[in-house]
């Protein structure tokens, strides 16, 4: 009974102590003690992973560190930790700190991982980022092989299960240091568009759809026909027809980043290899206005400088799974040296509004599937007038408290022929709204769709039969000199 007694005592002084140790985060500090002591006995090693390689290029196990760290639990007992707002609503992230240490064990080996940021000039964002591991010497050769092969698995796990959409933007840099900075800055890709969201033709959306996919699916095919694993599209259209929209949507479809080139900021050619060379892998380049880029003789950036970009050796030393994406209003005046297979594969139209499309916008803005002054709306494109997808957006929008009142808006400013692009009235044919340099000969369709070369094998084997229906009318049209180059498709 005595002892009994005695072991109770024991057990619920051990207990009071535990607790007590606990409340005063005493074992924390035990444990930093020992860790602190244990590491001046011991013989370390550090190494380095820093954000840029010996060319400048991307390293890309920085990144993957940089994702692996930032899930680690032991973050979340780290000072200074950085709290950020996540996906979800309310949620939150945490991020590693300017120059905060994070400790890992693997293996029964304790290591830790220093942020180490070092700003280029006070108060600018410039800066040279390194992750710097330290470990014991002992432990090295033991884990090291293991451990940086944990770190590619865990970071892929993360990435894939949420992956987080950027858009990059190239920031202008001064001369001498142009080559040993990182020239892109991002923030978050939060565009709402999606290839569901945009009013286009739903065959487009569906063809659009699956080159998207079978490009994804193309790396074993790429690479066999020895080619660069990329694809270039061109969206070209008036102002406010969702070229840019599009882009977002592409992006969100295929989980890639953007990268927009902002070509003021381009000092010269190299300075556009060079920004090419930092980008990554599975992500879409975009340059937007590239007519205007062309036509406004740029001194900066040479049309050579151009082509090399679109379609240079370059592109093959920058990380394969890119999409190239170029945006214009017309392609009447530009160079076809710019628009050939390779340069760009792609191309779709992006008309001003016809019926259909004023249908999914007032179904996206209004909810609207059908309505008593749909017909009418429907006779006025019949007459020829039209206006910009951007422009019936704004109308819906402002009046979707009542929906018979947008409507009206929108008769009005259809009857009234809104000046499109400067041009008073501006009328489109009945094909709903074809690009007028191709409209003439081509079947009735409301967008263009052409595709040059490079597709995967069942892509291709479309394009041949369309095409040759195309040929049978036409014998007028470009024709392929084989199945991979120089052939032009229309569909609708
Ligand atoms: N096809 C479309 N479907 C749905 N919404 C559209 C469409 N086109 C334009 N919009 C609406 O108009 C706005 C502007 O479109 P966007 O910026 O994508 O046009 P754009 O073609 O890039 O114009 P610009 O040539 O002037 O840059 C979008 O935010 C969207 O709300
Ligand atoms: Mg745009």
């Amino acid at each position: 009974m005595g002892l009994f007694l005695l072991l109770l005592i024991i057990l619920c002084l051990f207990v009071s102590v535990r607790l007590f140790l606990y409340r005063t985060t005493l074992i924390h500090r035990l444990k930093r003690w020992g860790h602190w002591i244990e590491d001046r006995i011991h013989e370390h090693q550090t190494l380095k992973v820093p954000e840029l390689d010996e060319n400048n290029q991307d390293n890309q196990f920085y990144r993957k560190v940089y994702t692996y760290l930032n899930s680690l639990s032991t973050i979340e007992d780290s000072d200074n930790t950085n709290l950020i707002s996540g996906k979800k609503p309310n949620g939150i992230v945490l991020c590693l700190d300017d120059d905060q240490t994070v400790q890992d064990t693997f293996l029964g080996a304790r290591v830790s991982w220093t942020n180490r940021v070092e700003r280029i000039e006070e108060k600018t964002v410039c800066c040279k980022k390194t992750f710097i591991l330290k470990l014991k010497k002992r432990d090295k050769r033991r884990i090291l092989q293991a451990y940086i092969q944990h770190i590619y698995r865990a970071s892929e796990d993360v990435e894939t299960r949420c992956k987080e959409l950027k858009l990059y933007m190239n920031t202008a840099a001064p001369a001498e240091d142009r080559r040993s900075r990182r020239r892109w800055s991002s923030v978050r890709l939060t565009h709402p568009a999606t290839i569901e969201t945009i009013a286009m033709d739903s065959d487009l959306k569906k063809k659009v759809k699956s080159d998207l996919d079978s490009f994804m699916k193309s790396k074993q095919y790429y690479h066999r026909l020895g080619r660069v694993w990329k694809r270039s599209y061109l969206l070209y259209g008036p102002s406010g027809t969702g070229k840019s929209s599009f882009i977002a949507a592409m992006a969100k479809f295929l989980s890639y980043d953007v990268y927009e080139i902002d070509l003021s900021k381009v000092v010269d050619d190299s300075d556009l290899k060079m920004l090419l060379l930092q980008t990554r892998k599975k992500s879409l380049i975009v340059v937007e206005d590239l007519d205007r880029f062309i036509s406004s003789n740029s001194p900066a950036v040479s049309l050579t400088g151009m082509l090399n970009f679109m379609d240079g050796i370059l592109n093959s030393c920058c990380g394969d799974e890119k999409l190239m994406v170029f945006t214009m209003s017309s392609k009447e005046k530009i160079d076809s040296a710019i628009l050939r297979p390779g340069r760009i594969d792609v191309h779709i139209y992006f008309p001003l509004c016809n019926f259909n499309s004023f249908k999914t916008i007032a179904n996206n803005c209004l909810g609207l599937k059908d309505h008593k002054l749909f017909p009418q709306v429907e006779e006025i494109f019949l007459t020829g007038s039209t206006m910009s997808p951007a422009e019936m957006t704004e109308l819906m929008i402002s009046n979707r408290c009542s929906p018979g009142r947008a409507l009206k808006s929108v008769i009005t400013a259809l009857q009234t022929t809104t000046p499109v692009n400067g041009k008073p009235g501006m009328r489109l044919h009945h094909n709903g709204g074809l690009p007028p340099e191709e409209s003439s000969s081509l079947p009735e369709t409301s967008s263009v769709f052409v595709m040059d070369g490079n597709c995967s094998i069942p892509v291709v084997k479309e394009i041949q039969k369309l095409y040759g229906l195309i040929r049978m009318k036409s014998s007028k049209k470009i024709g392929p000199s084989d199945q991979f180059s120089g052939s032009i498709e229309r569909s609708g």
